[in-house]
């Protein structure tokens, strides 16, 4: 039997797709015959929903209907905080400890449930907990490769190489990265992606996982087609 993989999905910023890239990434391991399963540990921003009696978060929704492996909402969502802003806001407003341990638990649990589990972080890599820890700490205590997604627009490039110098300076691996063009009326798309490829595989030696076009409607199942996920299964299996 194969170990179980998995991988921590980071972005230059906050909406910046995140959520689509991981939801492709769901698909396309499906597509491969692998049973995947999401986690998003720390959601920001939920609403009631009278029908099921559940608190909701945007995200985790999204990424439950493209799992092919369902986690029960306590494992693959620990922390449900209600209001969608910094994490480590609202949870001291809530009056809520961010515990990695707690997370650390609730992936190990989730690694027993399927081939490979999805974890999206929380907006950019280095978003605070509480006072000293953050989401670089939590990628760390769960020690994950990393997929970094760089929403391309103007200002893009810098965000890319700062975010990929981080998570070499927590001693993670940046095992591969994904373009996904959220402003397709930026000048010089390819010239700009092009820019972050050669630099991520001179200093990282991480590989462009593939270019997300933008996308109308923004669907995951047409997103992961522009990905190479049986590269990255491979990646993730010589990482393993
Ligand atoms: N390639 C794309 N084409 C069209 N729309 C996109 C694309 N990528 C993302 N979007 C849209 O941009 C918005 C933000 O994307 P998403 O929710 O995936 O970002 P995120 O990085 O996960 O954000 P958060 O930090 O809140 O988790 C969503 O409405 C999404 O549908
Ligand atoms: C609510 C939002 N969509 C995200 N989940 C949280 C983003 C926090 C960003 C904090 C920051 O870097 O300033
Ligand atoms: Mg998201």
């Amino acid at each position: 039997m194969n170990p179980p993989l998995s991988l921590f999905v980071t972005g230059t910023d906050t909406e910046i797709g995140k959520t689509l890239v991981s939801c492709a990434l769901l698909r396309g391991f499906a597509r491969l015959g692998l049973s995947a399963a999401a986690m998003k540990p720390i959601a920001a921003g939920a609403h009631f929903c009278a029908e099921d009696g559940l608190w909701h978060n945007e995200d985790a929704d999204q990424l439950d209907a493209a799992a092919g492996a369902l986690l029960p909402p306590q494992l693959r969502t620990p922390y449900l905080l209600k209001a969608p802003a910094a994490p480590h806001i609202v949870a001291a407003q809530e009056g809520t400890a961010l515990k990695l341990d707690t997370i650390v638990d609730c992936h190990r649990e989730a690694m027993r449930r399927a081939d490979v589990v999805v974890v999206e972080g929380v907006g950019g890599f280095q978003v605070p907990l509480d006072d000293e820890r953050d989401t670089a700490d939590l990628a760390a205590a769960l020690a994950l490769p990393v997929v970094l997604v760089v929403g391309v627009r103007l200002g893009c490039i810098n965000h890319a190489l700062l975010t990929a110098d981080a998570i070499a300076a927590r001693g993670l691996r940046l095992i591969g990265w994904v373009a996904n063009v959220v402003d397709p009326t930026m000048r010089f798309i390819d010239e700009n992606i092009e820019t972050i490829r050669a630099r991520f595989e001179r200093a990282h030696h991480a590989p462009l996982i593939g270019t997300v076009p933008h996308l109308s409607p923004p669907a995951p199942e047409q997103a992961s087609t522009h990905l190479d996920i049986e590269g990255l299964v491979r990646a993730l299996k010589s990482d393993a």
